[in-house]
C-alpha cells in the first residue's frame, strides 16, 4: 500500500495536534508519515502518490509562516500524477471574510502544478462571510476551528478520513 506523506505548519500547535489526530485516524505511522514543513521537508513530497498538506490561515489571509517560506519551492515541484487532501486551522468568528484562505492558495497553486484534489467538505455546518478555499460551495479540505468549535473537531475528523480512506481506496 502506498504511504502518504502528511506536510503540516503549525506556529501555536493547533494545527499540529489535528496531524497527529489524523495520522492516527487513517492508521497510523505505518500508513501516514508526518513531516513538519518548519524541519524544510518540502522537497520529500516528491516521494509520496498522496499527499495531505495541512495548513493555517495566519495574518488575515496568509499562510503559516513556516509555508510561507516553502511556497515559492512549490514551483519547482511536479505534482502531475499526485492526489492532494488538505485540512487547516483557522477562526471562522475573528476572521470571518478570511475563515481558511490559507489552504485555498495552497490548492490553487498545487492544482496548478498537476495535483489532484480530494477530500473536498461541506461548508454549511460554519458561519463566516468569505474564504479562498471555497470551490463550488464547498471548502477544498477539511476546514477546523480550534478557537471556537474545538468540541467539533475529532467528529469532524472522524468523517473526513472515513471520507478519505474511500476515496483513496484504503
Ligand atoms: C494574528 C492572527 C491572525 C489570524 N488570521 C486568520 C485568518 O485570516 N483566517 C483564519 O481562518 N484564521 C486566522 N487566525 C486563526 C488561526 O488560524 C487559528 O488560531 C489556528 O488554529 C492557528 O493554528 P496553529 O496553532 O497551527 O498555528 C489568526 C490568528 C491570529 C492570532
Amino acid at each position: 500500500m502506498a504511504t502518504i506523506g502528511l506536510f503540516y505548519g503549525s506556529t501555536t500547535g493547533k494545527t499540529a495536534d489535528a496531524a497527529e489526530q489524523i495520522q492516527a485516524a487513517l492508521g497510523g505511522e505505518a500508513v501516514v508519515a508526518l513531516h513538519d514543513i518548519a524541519d524544510g521537508d518540502e522537497d520529500q513530497m516528491a516521494e509520496y502518490d498522496c499527499l495531505i498538506i495541512g495548513c493555517p490561515t495566519w495574518d488575515i489571509g496568509e499562510l503559516q509562516s513556516d509555508w510561507d517560506g516553502a511556497f515559492p519551492e512549490l514551483d519547482d515541484m511536479d505534482f502531475s500524477g499526485k492526489t492532494v487532501a488538505y485540512f487547516g486551522t483557522g477562526d471562522q468568528v475573528g476572521y470571518a471574510d478570511n475563515f481558511m484562505d490559507a489552504i485555498g492558495i495552497l490548492e490553487e497553486k498545487i492544482t496548478a502544478l498537476g495535483g489532484k484534489t480530494v477530500g473536498y467538505w461541506p461548508a454549511d455546518d460554519y458561519d463566516f462571510n468569505e474564504s479562498r478555499a471555497l470551490r463550488h460551495g464547498k471548502f477544498c479540505g477539511l476546514a477546523l476551528d480550534e478557537d471556537n468549535e474545538s468540541d467539533k473537531t475529532a467528529k469532524r475528523i472522524q468523517a473526513w478520513t472515513a471520507q478519505l480512506k474511500q476515496e483513496l481506496g484504503l
